[in-house]
């Protein structure tokens, strides 16, 4: 409801101003006729109703100004009970009407004759006046009324920024801070009432506000150092203008600790669906497998899982992670042999805003920061370069580490999962790989064999794969033909558990009802094109005899030093090797 009360200040200083330009008395009453404002003898009757107020109430009911002469003989104060001894003199009413409302009523009161004369002589200005005093009193209702609902939505505003997971500071177009919420607060361990209307420049010269509200644009998830009273903060922030009518008004940035983003990372990559389930095998190897997942994930030393590649090194990695009291943590994998060797140590350790030429504003936040409470998975470890090798040694015994050009040293709070298929014994011994550091890698060894080695999973996995396929794919290919499964029972899978899941997938596009021999891939059907799928007992020598080489040549590959290792395995020299290769007509044999 509006009400002139609230805003009486205004309305007395109106009642003051008419009552100084004009030299005559002036009192204002609302609609229930208790007087809001007045000057003179009306002034000591603030807040009292009107006994009578008969003309004020004709004037409000009617919304229409009036002009009383003679009050006492005016048609309106027949019904006043002392109309008969009115000491007024003339007097001029008019409404104040707020959206064709009316909300009380200006009395002009005149009590000398000179008064009188006055008032009636400029009864037309004096109406012009009137009608802008209440046209001035409502205006000033529109303004708290409206004043009314900013704060109702500024309230809203704050209780909904203050409700929200991360971290919100907002600026004005001067860089002076306007928002501050509680997440925001809780990260930069600071009050939002020492931080409001303080300007952004003056605490945290370095942060790209100003830059986002001068060009206009904002950017996502950078890494920015926020100045606290403890020192600098790593915070992980989004920045965007403000507009209002197309200009910039402010900028806002939201901003996350690097732990919770890690944990969003987590949670992306779906913890889940990564434990000892998610392993397929019946073999006793891969059962065995399995329980030593169990013990291991329950201490803390690093494991270095060993195992050609595709075996599923990384899956194990994630198993014990998941099976581990850390499976709440981020689970983060890198593969050192993926990023060159330039970038490896920052994506690890990450970088100090700065701290080398070229080094992005707002620093970057390293995989060892991520994984904090969770599991670091270091995957082709050997392909790590020697001087970061001494790193991560240091690592492993301060179990600290640092941003390149950093000065605080974090705690090492991940457990450290490398993997790797290349000979690192081999390596230590040419010195390509610190021994110390492999000591420190291999407390817990852990292999995983090659599918070869587990032939009764390949029936299992050939299955599984065929009906993830299937749903993929949308098809529905019932199986394999007899004889197209004996040659993948029979193929060496070189390229392990990967290979088999690419081929499957290959497979199953090639399809129709059943997966057949010449759907199977090239590379699989001319190594076996030999292959007789009789039992071995009932074959020629000769058939026996190309079929190993080729599963040798096929393990070792086809490289001199591959050719080498297969003549190795196979008991023969690399002359034999090459002659046998020359009868059987093979690949890469036939100079
Ligand atoms: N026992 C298994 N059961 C089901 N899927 C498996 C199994 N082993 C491996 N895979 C699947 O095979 C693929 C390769 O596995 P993974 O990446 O873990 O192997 P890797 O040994 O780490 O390979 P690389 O040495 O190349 O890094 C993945 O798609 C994985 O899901």
């Amino acid at each position: 409801m509006v009400v002139l009360k609230d805003i009486s200040e205004t309305v007395q200083r109106v009642a003051e101003a008419i009552a100084a330009v004009l030299n005559v008395d002036v009192e204002i009453v609302d609609a229930d006729f208790v007087r809001v404002a007045g000057t003179g003898v009306a002034k000591k009757k603030i807040g009292l109703r009107m006994d009578y107020g008969v003309i004020n109430r004709e004037v409000q009911r009617r919304r229409q100004a009036l002009v009383v002469p003679e009050p006492g003989k005016h048609e309106y104060c027949i019904n006043c009970p002392i109309h008969e001894n009115c000491h007024y003199h003339a007097q001029i009413i008019y409404p104040i009407l707020y959206k064709e409302q009316c909300i009380g009523s200006i009395s002009l009161i005149t009590f000398t004759e000179e008064q009188e004369k006055n008032l009636l002589d400029n009864r037309d200005r004096l109406m012009d006046f009137l009608y802008r005093m209440a046209d001035l009193i409502s205006s000033k209702i529109a303004e708290n009324i409206l004043l009314g609902q900013v704060i109702v939505t500024t309230s809203e505003l704050q209780a909904v920024i203050n409700a929200v997971g991360q971290g919100i500071i907002a600026v004005d177009r001067q860089g002076n801070i306007t928002h501050f919420n509680r997440m925001a607060e809780k990260l930069l361990q600071t009050e939002s009432e020492e931080m409001i209307g303080k300007n952004i420049e003056a605490i945290n010269p370095e942060s790209p506000f100003m830059q986002v509200i001068e060009k206009g644009q904002g950017y996502l998830e950078k890494e920015i150092l926020f100045k606290s009273r403890k020192g600098d903060i790593g915070l992980v922030s989004s920045f965007q203008p403000i507009f209002a009518n197309r200009e910039v008004v402010g900028a806002v940035a939201v901003i996350q600790d690097i732990k919770s983003v890690g944990k969003f990372i987590h949670s992306l990559t779906g913890h889940g669906n990564y434990g000892l389930d998610n392993i397929l095998g019946k073999s006793d190897l891969i059962i065995k497998l399995k329980q030593q997942v169990q013990k291991i994930a329950k201490s803390n030393s690093t494991v270095l899982i060993r195992g050609e590649s595709g075996t599923g090194k990384e899956l194990f990695a994630r198993a014990i992670h998941a099976e581990s009291e850390r499976r709440k943590g981020p689970f983060i994998a890198i593969n050192c042999a993926a990023i060159p060797e330039t970038l490896l140590e920052s994506e690890l350790f990450g970088f100090e805003e700065g701290s080398f030429t070229g080094a992005k504003k707002g620093g970057k936040v390293g995989k060892f920061e991520l994984a904090q409470q969770g599991t670091l998975f270091l995957d082709e470890i050997g392909d790590m370069p020697l001087h970061l090798q001494a790193k991560l040694l240091r690592v492993l015994e301060d179990k600290s580490f640092e941003r390149i050009g950093g000065l605080n040293s974090v705690k090492l709070e991940a457990r450290l999962i490398t993997a790797t298929n290349r000979d690192l014994e081999g390596m230590v011994q040419r010195g390509e790989f610190r021994e110390d550091l492999y000591y420190r890698l291999n407390v817990i060894p852990f292999v995983v064999p090659a599918l070869r080695e587990r032939t009764e999973d390949i029936s299992l996995l050939l299955g599984h794969f065929l009906d993830y396929y299937n749903t993929i794919l949308n098809k529905s290919v019932s199986g394999f033909t007899e004889e197209a499964e004996t040659v993948l029972l029979r193929y060496s899978w070189p390229g392990n558990v990967r290979e088999l899941q690419n081929t499957v997938e290959y497979c199953t596009h090639m399809a129709d009802a059943y997966i057949e021999m010449n759907h199977l891939p090239k590379r699989i059907r001319q190594t076996l094109a030999a292959v007789d799928t009789r039992p071995l007992g009932v074959r020629s020598l000769d058939t026996v005899e190309k079929e190993l080489i080729m599963n040798a040549l096929n393990y070792f590959g086809n490289s001199l030093e591959g050719k080498k290792n297969a003549a190795a395995a196979l008991g023969i020299g690399l002359t034999t090797l090459y002659r046998k290769g020359k009868k059987y007509d093979l690949a890469d044999f036939s100079n």
